[in-house]
Order: structure tokens, then C-alpha cells, then sequence
């Protein structure tokens, strides 16, 4: 296994370990560290009969839970989680993320926003200081495919940096989300930004469904280091 693999895991099972009581609904995040949380949380309910009930945040991670024969449910059943544990593209030290790599950001932040409790895992590359310092593919944006160009353009202008349609691999044409929006990924944008104050003018931005920052969302952070330890942070 890769070091950044033995990373992941390590984060997973440690948030999987420490946070998941039997009678719990959790959200499932998406991505590839994910699916050893999945994984990890397969083996405790098998091994400890533990009674969990799982709520997906993306077709993969529907998926994942179908395949490793957790108990689905939804929103509309349970609109309140006891937990969900997730992936970020970056963490930085006051407990902020990007997410939405995976183009999951919508369904992403709407189950964690239902959840008592946000637990982030990710490997030791995730880890930063502020914002963008780590992650150079920019910051997810969900747009309704109508508005991408004069959103683009309204970014360019009022913030700087260079606002892109992610185009989709192996297909001719842009990624569609799981809601049927379109993502623009917003880089090479000034530092010393005050992500809040940009995420809530983003949001009232009409065309913007989502964006992938989210703001003092997480209550703690595991990040996997390439031995197969692991160290956390919390919100303080
Ligand atoms: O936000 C996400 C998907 O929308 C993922 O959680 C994020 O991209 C991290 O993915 P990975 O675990 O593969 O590094």
C-alpha cells in the first residue's frame, strides 16, 4: 500500500474507532479516504453487531454502502445525524476546509450540516495553515449550468484569479454534478482572503448552488501520517 494509502486508513479508522457508538446515523462522505472509513465501519458492525443507519452524500458513496451492506437511509427519515465523517481537499489551522474535489460539495455540505458532528479524515497532505496554501486545483463552486459564464466573469472581476468549468475525463463536455450542476474551480486568487466574508457573498451570487468551502463546519480533523499513525485537531 502507498504511504499516502496507509495515511488515509489510519485517519479513517481512527474516526470510525473513536466516534461511532451502535444506534447512530452517520453521514458518509465521499471520496477515496472514505472508503475505509466504509470499510472499517463494515468491520465493527459485523464484529460488535453494532445498529448504524447510514446516509450517503453521493452515488459513490450510496454505492459504498449498498456494497458493504449498511443499513441506507435518508434525509427524509432521519434529518437529524448523530455524525458524519468525511474527506476535505485541505484543512487549515482554524479547523476550515475545501471540499469538493470529487464534485460532491452540494449533497456533502447539506449532510453535514444536518449532523451533530463533522469528522474530517485525510492524509498528512491535507494539512495547512490557510486556505489554498496546499491545494492548487482551486476552490469547488456549484453553479447552475445556465449561470457558469457570468459567474465566472463576476469572480474574475470582483476577486482576481482565474475561475474554470472542470471539463470531465473521458467524455466530451463538462462534469455534471450529482444534482445536475456544473463545478468551477476558482484559482490563483489572492492569499490573504477572508474566506468567510467570500463564502457568504459567493453564496447570495444567484447561479452559486454551493461552494466547496466550508466554514467552521468541522468539529475535528484526523490526518493520517504515512507510518500508519495519526494525529488530530479540533475546533477549538
Ligand atoms: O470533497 C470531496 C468530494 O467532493 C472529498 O471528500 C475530497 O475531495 C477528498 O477526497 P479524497 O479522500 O479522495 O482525498
Amino acid at each position: 500500500m502507498s504511504c499516502i494509502n496507509i495515511a488515509k486508513k489510519a485517519a479513517a479508522r481512527a474516526a470510525v474507532d473513536r466516534h461511532v457508538k451502535s444506534g447512530n446515523i452517520i453521514g458518509i462522505g465521499s471520496g477515496s479516504t472514505v472508503v475505509f472509513a466504509v470499510e472499517r465501519l463494515a468491520e465493527r458492525v459485523s464484529k460488535e453487531a453494532l445498529k448504524v443507519k447510514c446516509v450517503p452524500t453521493s452515488f459513490q458513496a450510496r454505492q459504498l454502502v449498498i456494497q458493504h451492506n449498511l443499513p441506507l437511509t435518508d434525509l427524509e427519515i432521519h434529518p437529524e445525524l448523530d455524525i458524519c465523517i468525511d474527506g476535505a481537499d485541505e484543512v487549515d489551522s482554524q479547523m476550515n476546509l475545501i471540499k469538493g474535489g470529487g464534485g460532491c460539495l452540494l449533497q456533502e455540505k447539506i449532510v453535514a450540516s444536518c449532523s451533530k458532528k463533522l469528522v474530517i479524515i485525510a492524509d498528512y497532505t491535507k494539512d495547512s495553515q490557510k486556505l489554498g496554501d496546499q491545494y492548487k486545483k482551486g476552490i469547488p463552486i456549484e453553479v447552475s449550468p445556465i449561470a457558469f459564464v457570468p459567474i465566472q466573469n463576476r469572480i474574475q472581476k470582483l476577486y482576481g484569479g482565474k475561475v474554470e468549468l472542470r471539463m470531465a475525463v473521458n467524455k466530451a463536455g463538462p462534469v455534471i454534478t450529482d444534482s445536475g450542476n456544473f463545478i468551477l474551480d476558482w484559482r490563483e486568487f489572492n492569499q490573504d482572503i477572508n474566506w468567510n466574508e467570500i463564502n457568504t457573498e459567493l453564496l447570495l451570487m444567484p447561479g452559486i448552488v454551493d461552494t466547496g468551502l466550508f466554514i467552521q463546519m468541522a468539529s475535528i480533523s484526523y490526518f493520517g501520517l504515512a507510518d500508519g499513525s495519526f494525529k488530530s485537531r479540533e475546533c477549538l
